[in-house]
């Protein structure tokens, strides 16, 4: 492995009924407060009413800014950097899932910053100050509540980029499983997709002597494996909403790159998708993934096998390594359909009229995979596999 730091500065407060603390936690950062949310969940499972209780309670002022889209939008970025420039803001309390908390995190640093906040996500700039963000997590999926990353899209020029800063870790972030009940099953299951892809950013390193770190990816994929399909029969479940939760955590804090860098090729070929037809990112990284592998695996066959048979299962005995390999690619295609994930762009009505346009968006910033380094002809080869 290489030589690394780890610090992750986020305070993480898990567990039912942990709304309370965002008492004790808010003042700790100021009392005017932007809170941040998307299209109205939370108005309607009545999160909304409870935190405003919360806040009520230790006096703090209350900008709001509703409406945070799926895939969010540089202009809601825009609208909240001059909401707490014009207001005062000292915190901004993010509540939803990774959109919300994304787009809250852009704010965040833009709100400290004198130019356009999407200097930061084209490389022109780097953040040098942020205002502290807490967060309230409605969903598991982006692990966004313990990193520094952010994804945000700039709806002008149909572009998707992730970007990211030490600044913008949230200061705490509440995870209470009960908060996550009212998400609908697809939503659930493109959750479910993005942790596990988050996790295989990971697997696919070129660093040796990663033991634990592979360990620990293929324990957490297999926990998920065993609980999704009880998840997605029971919405409600405390315990099966509890576990992924913490994995969709795990799977993005830092913890399981310790010491290696991951690939992250498929999360970059899946935003110039959802950039252009903005689907769902997990439904996207769904079809995608399985395309990327298949199209990979001669880089490190053995660590495909490796895949198959400690994940999925797969008996080696009298097969090649290489079919034991496509077995566990195929094995993951059977896996996410059987909770109802999307496997062929076709499902989501996407034909092959865009993929050049597409192709160019994920090669904005040149070649790029740590893995297997990918040019345009390699992505234009995955889209056209995933039609
Ligand atoms: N920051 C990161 O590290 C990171 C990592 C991966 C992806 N992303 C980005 O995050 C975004 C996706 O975030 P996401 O997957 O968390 O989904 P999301 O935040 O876009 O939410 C998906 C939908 O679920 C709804 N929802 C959320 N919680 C709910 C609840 N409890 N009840 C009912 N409805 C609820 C939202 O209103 C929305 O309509 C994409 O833009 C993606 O590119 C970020």
């Amino acid at each position: 492995m290489n030589s690394f730091q780890f610090h992750n500065p986020t305070r993480l407060i898990f567990g039912k009924g942990q709304l309370t603390a965002l008492k004790t936690e808010i003042p700790k950062y100021g009392s005017k407060v932007l809170l941040v949310y998307g299209g109205g969940s939370i108005k309607r499972n009545g999160l909304y009413d409870q935190v405003i209780d919360q806040l009520k309670e230790i006096g703090v002022e209350i900008t709001e800014l509703p409406g945070v889209e799926p895939n969010p939008r540089l202009s809601t970025v825009h609208h909240g950097v001059d909401l707490c420039k014009t207001k005062g803001v000292e915190l901004i309390l993010a509540v939803g899932g990774g959109s919300v908390l994304d787009c809250a995190k852009a704010i965040a640093a833009g709100a400290k910053y004198d130019g356009d906040m999407w200097d930061f996500a084209e490389r022109k700039a780097v953040p040098q100050a942020a205002l502290p963000l807490g967060t309230v997590l409605t969903m598991a999926a982006t692990g966004s509540e313990m990193n520094g990353n952010s994804v945000i899209t700039n709806e002008a020029t149909e572009e998707k980029l992730g970007w990211g800063s030490p600044l913008v870790y949230p200061v705490f972030s509440i995870l209470d499983p009960e908060n996550t009940y009212t998400l609908p099953k697809d939503q659930t299951v493109y959750g479910i997709v993005d942790i596990m892809s988050h996790v295989f950013e990971h697997y696919f390193h070129k660093e040796t002597n990663t033991l634990l770190q592979d360990e620990f990816c293929e324990g957490l994929l297999r926990t998920v494996i065993e609980t999704a399909p009880k998840l997605v029969e029971d919405l409600e479940s405390f315990d099966h909403r509890e576990t992924i939760l913490l994995c969709g955590t795990m799977a993005l804090n830092g913890v399981l790159n310790m010491g290696l860098k991951g690939d992250w090729a498929t999360h970059n070929i899946e935003h110039a998708v959802s950039a252009v037809y903005d689907i769902p990112h997990g439904g996207g990284l769904a079809i995608l993934f399985p395309s990327w592998m298949s199209h990979n695996l001669h880089h490190d066959v053995a660590r495909f096998k490796r895949l198959a048979v400690k994940v999925f299962d797969v008996d080696p005995s009298g097969k090649s390594d290489q079919q034991v390999a496509e077995e566990g690619i195929a094995a993951l295609r059977s896996f996410w359909s059987s909770i109802g994930a999307p496997s062929r762009l076709a499902d989501y009505d996407i034909d092959g009229s865009k993929l050049e346009v597409m192709a160019d968006k994920a090669m904005r910033f040149g070649a790029f995979g740590n893995f297997a380094k990918l040019e345009k002809e390699d992505v234009l080869a995955i889209y056209q596999r995933s039609l």
